[in-house]
């Protein structure tokens, strides 16, 4: 299957004053994978996320986003992506229903509340209110409202932070659906068991510049045939395993 990239960065540059934020990069997301960002703090994950989206300028360099120039065609750019973004503020006297009805008309689009809300399974709550809900089910319901345009890539910049582990697999199972129902996605993570689950290909960023880009597998892969062992055998399962098993699996959070 040949791979069209949707996302296309060449000698992406971004400066705060003398700081290099963002030092030259450049990658392709393609479309219909689900791409990871990976690095530690401060390595411009954020920055390159914030360009692409065209929320923040660049100092210098080239992004196309589905065929369109970040710095001609923002407004199509706009258009087609869903962007979750981290801490969002939502009007606090709306139920969750009411919210999407908000997001429908700021998006100029017809959808109802209860498809929007099954979609990320929360059409229980349809009546609640957007701090009454778990930290899982508020993930979900921001997901929920990047997809009221369709969009043709989300962008979700550390959904599962501070998630309990029956919360992250749900997360996980919905961003694979949402990938698997034809939209590409665009991660950004510390959690490198959820890279290695969720993300067909991941770029680790460090200092501003991409190290590495390939799938989870050949990084692995390429990592033991240079000779590299776990210092310790790892055993069959771990204290998450046991959680889930303890727990269940089910929707709840
Ligand atoms: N508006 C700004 N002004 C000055 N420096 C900034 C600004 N925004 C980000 N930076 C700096 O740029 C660097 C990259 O930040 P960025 O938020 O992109 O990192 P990140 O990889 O997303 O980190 P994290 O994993 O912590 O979210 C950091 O050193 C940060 O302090």
């Amino acid at each position: 299957m040949l791979k069209q990239p949707i996302i296309t960065v060449k000698n992406l540059v971004k400066n705060y004053g003398d700081f290099k934020a963002v030092q030259d990069i450049s990658f392709e997301v393609f479309e219909g994978e689900i791409f990871g960002l990976l690095g530690p703090n401060g390595a411009g994950k954020t920055t390159t996320l914030e360009i692409i989206e065209t929320l923040r300028d660049k100092t210098s360099g080239t992004v196309t986003v589905d065929g369109f120039d970040i710095d001609t065609q923002a407004g199509e750019i706009k258009k087609r992506i869903g962007v979750q973004l981290q801490a969002a503020g939502y009007y606090p006297s709306l139920n969750l229903s009411e919210l999407i009805v908000l997001f429908c008309g700021l998006y100029g689009v017809e959808k109802s509340a209860e498809e929007m809300l099954a979609k990320v399974a929360l059409t229980d709550k349809a009546k609640a209110k957007y701090k009454d809900l778990s930290g899982g089910q508020k993930q979900r319901f921001s997901i929920a409202t990047t997809l009221i345009n369709d969009p043709r890539i989300v962008f979700l910049d550390e959904p599962t932070t501070g998630l309990d582990p029956q919360a992250r697999r749900n997360l996980w199972d919905l961003i694979k659906e949402i990938r698997d129902n034809g939209t590409t996605v665009v991660i950004t993570t510390h959690y490198m068991d959820e890279a290695e689950v969720l993300c067909d290909r991941v770029a680790f960023v460090d200092g501003g510049k991409i190290i590495g880009i390939d799938t989870p597998d050949q990084f692995i892969d390429n990592l033991v045939a240079t000779g590299f062992e776990r210092p310790k055998q790892v055993k069959a399962a771990n204290l998450e395993d046991v959680f889930i098993n303890l727990t269940g699996k089910e929707w709840r959070g």
